[in-house]
């Protein structure tokens, strides 16, 4: 991993819960979710340069694309692009993205690269852009990246543009597990057989673990239905976390990872460790979901 003047954490989504309640005349899904993000995930680096670079390394560095297309460049560009029209200085940008993330695996990695770029940029170019202007940036990026730029517990609406933090969400033991099968998100859309479904609904006097355990456990994903269909394996990685007693065992986003919450860590930690030894192919990550009191700041 090079050295950078600037590291910024981009941090995984997880779709605590996703209910699918409409469909927008242009064939896109009406989303209701809530989402909080893992402590753990990729990292960009950012340091001034007499040209544009981009380089990746870790352990799904070979997954991704290293021309234009990577959400890390796309990023750039647009920022870029928004400031060259104002008049201001986007000076060339050594980037570096360090993916430890899977891809394709609903937990939005490339959507979490994208907002930490932004980040990462406005603040080595001392880029002030108004709030909605770099949210709209962030969702011409796609959908998730406005609820990443974010990265706190919250409630998504719409497609993901409309969202209203949420307050009370304590931290949690977390355990994300993938059987690195990639999910081809739209092939999970096209085969949802319901597009309204009930909506997301929480009690208002949330408080403490259990409360939020309670409260969870009702929600539900609406696309984990054709995922397991689509990728079997899904069900393979829910039972495997399902045996370990956790609190909570659901799919995030449109697949295929699953996370479970735990009440502690050491619970967490022995199903880490089981469903590693019996999996060893499996990506698993043991970590935390951030807190909604102390959002993270990303700089590191
Ligand atoms: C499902 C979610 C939940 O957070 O996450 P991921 O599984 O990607 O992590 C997101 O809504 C993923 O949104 P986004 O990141 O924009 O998805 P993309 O892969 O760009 O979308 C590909 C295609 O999926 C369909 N799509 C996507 C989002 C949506 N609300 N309705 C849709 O119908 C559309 O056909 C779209 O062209
Ligand atoms: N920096 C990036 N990281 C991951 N995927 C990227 C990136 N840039 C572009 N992509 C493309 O975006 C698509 C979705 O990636 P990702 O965000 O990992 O999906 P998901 O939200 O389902 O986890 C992939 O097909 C991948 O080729």
């Amino acid at each position: 991993m090079p050295a950078a003047d600037l590291w910024i954490d981009a941090p995984a989504k997880v779709n605590l819960a996703l209910h699918v309640v409409g469909q927008r005349a242009d064939g896109h899904h009406l989303l209701e979710s809530l989402v909080t993000f893992a402590d753990r995930g990729d990292r960009i680096g950012l340091s001034p340069a007499a040209e544009d670079g981009f380089s990746v390394s870790g352990r799904f560095a070979a997954a991704v694309p290293l021309e234009g297309s990577n959400l890390v460049l796309r990023a750039r560009d647009a920022l870029r692009a928004a400031l060259t029209q104002d008049g201001k200085p986007a000076p060339p940008v050594a980037l570096h993205l360090v993916k430890d993330l899977p891809v394709a695996s609903g937990i939005g990695g490339g959507s979490a690269d994208a907002a930490a770029t932004l980040k990462g940029l406005a603040r080595l170019w001392q880029a002030e852009l108004a709030p909605e202007r770099m949210s709209a940036l962030a969702l011409a990026l796609g959908a998730d990246v406005p609820m990443c730029l974010a990265s706190r517990p919250l409630i998504a609406r719409g497609i993901g543009e409309t969202i209203t933090p949420v307050e009370t969400m304590p931290v949690m033991p977390m355990l994300l597990v993938n059987p690195l099968k990639p999910v081809s998100t739209p092939e999970i859309f096209r085969r949802l057989s319901e597009k309204t479904n009930p909506p997301l609904i929480l009690p208002a006097d949330l408080a403490g673990l259990d409360g939020w355990f309670s409260a969870l456990a009702p929600l539900r994903n609406d696309l984990e239905p054709p995922a397991r269909l689509l990728e079997p394996e899904i069900a393979a990685v829910d039972l495997a976390l399902r045996a370990n007693a956790p609190k909570l065992a659901r799919m995030s986003g449109s697949g295929a990872t699953c996370f479970a919450l735990f009440a502690d860590h050491t619970a967490r930690d022995r199903a880490a460790e089981r469903i590693a030894n019996a999996h060893p192919d499996w990506f698993v990550l043991p970590c935390l979901t951030v807190s909604s009191r102390e959002p993270i700041d990303a700089a590191a």
